[in-house]
């Protein structure tokens, strides 16, 4: 079966709950659920929409690509013949043994009827029919390995293919939730889910499959009962009442609208939920060992669930079986059916007993054969049903891979010399105004100001009041709405992106470790020294970080977050370490999700002068410079005084004449240096100029900076 849950369909448009033109409402205890009833699934290929071929159609070229990359894989050209060989075979042996059946049950009528056995024949045919068995386990294994060696191949190829279109992807890009959606629709969940192209060809196989192995026992079976009266009359009937069978299982015969959504907003179901998450998430332990709230959880647990009793399970019940109503129909309707043929054929042959028209052999073989036929029909209907979907899919995961970014690149190099890295660039922002995307308020508004080569600029002011985006903007994580951005005289968007980038150091306020060691952690700070032991070495010191790494017991290739977790099964209590680490009993559970606490015995600190260290290996570190432009967004704020000291003096004396620019909220030390300091609050510079110069203004910047000294006074 080729069905694949999902919480998104291929739908266009939006789904409002409270239109109630499509949407019926219904209240299953504490839940409120919304069903749109213009979305019933369509099982049936006959109602598909014009709109549905075309998009089929449309596909076509991407399952042609996806079957010539396969293809392309070393070693899955001859997998793949192979699985089509024995595919084949699986379509094509069923039929076979059908014939070989009703040519033994011809052997046993003709025995009743004459008492006389042709033994060469019937060992003949004996012969044939264990053969056709024992082929087709053999087919079966076979084909099973093949299956596992192809997906195998093909999801390695599938992961590589969404590894490289997620590199790729801007910060705007990758934010966009079409973007998102698409990735997630052609991601396997885990392990265990078929990657897409996988999926699709197990699917197109299958397709044909079915359908070679319906026709080849339609033809068994034409040739079986050509000779015999009522032959199709017994067929039709007893394919009729199997082929109901199945159908009314699986609720075709109803369908339930595919679009729906459920909320719940009362109190004690999202406090039990809330106390339960808060329970289980070591991250509170603290608090509700240190507040005694132990016991008061469970009394208001108690309490409301109390209240609560089974409003629960009324929206279960619904999610679980909500085909109940014509389930029961046609399960009733399905037994009497079954009986019929043969009910039938009794009363005919009381009516004609003359020609008693149908074998006993006859009606036996068409019973056998019901079961396995009407299955392949119903697969063939099934596969046809999610075709679609499934070929969209492959669509996607191509398409996915040249999303256009959203911060298109410019084709200017820059610098035009290296003369500019060592004096550093200048940087001008022009009437910028800029908001994030789908936010509402300016997170900047008509920004203008100027550095000049070599100058140190201290941006300074309240939380929220776009110190943060000011940096982001310089190297392009986003483009702003208006105005312009010029580095070194040349408008940013002008420039080639990977050529900025380069040229300008950035350390982000929320900046990130990547589960990798803490050697590779420095490293990607210049990719092109990272295999440069002393680099490496040299920025760790210059960070403040290689005293702290030294003592660790794997020193630089210690991993913060490792990103693969070890497997245990049934270990004894006692064992507190396993392969050097500590044991997780906590997460076993959840495979693959250790948190950071867990794995690192960091302080923020640390943390902190891991992620200058990574800075400096770029900026400061290389013989050869390639930067030109420092920015840091509070690089000292989990580090104590003393080591901000130090850090503060390094970069000054590390920088030499390149331009830097500063993000604090914290006031003096950086600020008395800088050439030029902006004072922004709310989205606006209110405030430039020289530590003296605003003091001597006596406005917002001089007022905190009395507020600050007057702390140590
Ligand atoms: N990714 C984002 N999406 C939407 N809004 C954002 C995003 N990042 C920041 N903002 C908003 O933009 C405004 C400016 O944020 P910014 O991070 O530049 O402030 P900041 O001055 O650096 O603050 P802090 O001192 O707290 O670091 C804030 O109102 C913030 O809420």
């Amino acid at each position: 079966m080729f069905h694949r849950y999902r919480t998104t369909t291929n739908e266009k448009g939006t789904f409002d709950p409270n239109d109630t033109s499509r949407v019926k409402h219904t209240r299953y205890g504490v839940w409120d659920v919304y069903e749109d009833h213009s979305s019933r699934v369509s099982t049936m290929p006959g109602s598909w929409t014009l709109e549905k071929y075309a998009e089929m159609i449309n596909c076509l070229p991407y399952i042609w690509r996806m079957l010539k990359d396969i293809l392309a894989i070393p070693a899955c050209t001859f997998l793949f013949i192979t699985f089509c060989v024995t595919q084949a075979g699986v379509a094509l042996v069923p039929a076979l043994a059908l014939w070989y059946q009703g040519q033994l049950l011809q052997i046993m009528q003709t025995a009743i009827d004459t008492r006389m056995v042709d033994k060469d024949h019937l060992f003949n045919i004996c012969t044939g029919r264990i053969a056709c068995s024992v082929a087709l386990h053999l087919i079966r294994t076979t084909n099973e390995h093949l299956e596992r060696r192809l997906e195998m191949h093909i999801r390695k190829w599938t992961d590589a293919h969404l590894f490289r279109a997620r590199a790729r992807l801007d910060v705007p890009t990758f934010e966009t939730t079409s973007v998102k959606r698409q990735l997630e629709e052609v991601t396997a969940d885990h392990e265990f889910t078929p990657p897409v192209p996988w999926a699709t060809l197990q699917m197109l196989v299958g397709f044909v499959r079915a359908g070679t192995q319906v026709s080849a026992q339609v033809w068994v079976l034409a040739k079986a009962l050509s000779a015999q009266h009522d032959g199709w009359l017994l067929a039709g009937l007893t394919m009729a009442s199997k082929t109901l069978g199945w159908f009314a299982d699986l609720g075709l015969l109803g369908g339930r609208p595919q679009v729906w959504a459920a909320t719940t907003n009362n109190q004690d179901y999202l406090r039990i939920h809330g106390w339960a998450r808060a329970m289980k998430d070591g991250v509170h332990r603290k608090e509700i060992v240190a507040a005694n709230l132990g016991e008061y959880a469970v009394s208001e647990c108690e309490a409301a669930s109390e209240r609560l009793g089974d409003a629960d399970n009324a929206f279960k019940q619904w999610r679980m079986g909500s085909r109940r109503s014509h389930f029961d129909f046609w399960s009733l309707i399905q037994y009497p059916l079954n009986e019929l043929p043969q009910i039938i054929f009794t009363l005919r042959a009381v009516q004609y007993p003359a020609n008693m028209p149908v074998s006993l052999a006859s009606m036996q073989m068409v019973r056998e054969m019901a079961n396995t036929f009407t299955w392949n029909i119903y697969e063939l209907f099934m596969s046809t049903e999610s075709f679609g979907d499934q070929l969209e899919t492959v669509r996607k995961l191509y398409e996915v891979a040249n999303v256009p970014n959203k911060v298109p690149d410019g084709t200017v190099p820059f610098p035009e010399d290296t003369a500019q890295i060592r004096t550093g660039f200048s940087l001008e922002f022009r009437n910028v105004s800029f908001k994030y995307p789908g936010a509402e308020n300016y997170a900047l508004r008509d920004v203008s100001f100027s550095v000049l080569p070599g100058q140190l600029c201290v941006i300074v002011g309240a939380n929220g009041s776009g110190k943060s985006t000011i940096l982001k903007l310089v190297v392009r994580l986003y483009d702003p709405d208006e105005g312009q951005i010029l580095i070194g005289g040349h408008d940013i968007r002008t420039l080639k992106l990977r050529d900025l980038r380069q040229a300008i150091s950035v350390l982000f306020q929320d900046y990130t470790h990547f589960p990798l060691s803490i050697r590779d952690n420095i490293a990607i700070g210049d990719p092109s020294a990272a295999t440069n032991e002393a680099h490496v070495r040299l920025a760790a010191r210059l960070g403040g970080a290689a005293e702290f790494i030294e003592k660790l017991s794997d020193g630089y290739d210690t991993y913060l977050d490792r990103p693969v977790r070890d497997f245990y099964a049934g270990i004894p209590e006692g064992t507190t370490t396993l392969f050097g680490r500590k044991v997780n009993y906590g997460n076993l559970r959840f495979a693959g999700k250790l948190k950071a606490a867990d794995s690192s015995e960091l302080s923020g600190g640390q943390m902190q002068r891991l992620a200058v260290a990574r800075t400096f290996m770029r900026s400061v570190v290389p013989e050869e410079p390639k930067v030109g432009l420092l920015l840091f967004d509070e690089p000292s704020a989990s580090l104590d005084p003393v080591a901000e000291h130090d850090l503060f003096n390094r970069l000054r004396e590390l920088r030499g004449n390149k331009t830097m620019l500063f993000s604090s909220h914290r006031f003096g030390n950086l600020t008395r240096h800088a050439d030029v300091i902006l004072y922004m609050n709310d989205s606006v510079i209110v405030e430039s100029g020289t530590h003296e110069q605003l003091l001597k203004q006596g406005a917002g910047y001089a007022n905190i900076w009395n507020l600050q000294a007057q702390a140590f006074l």
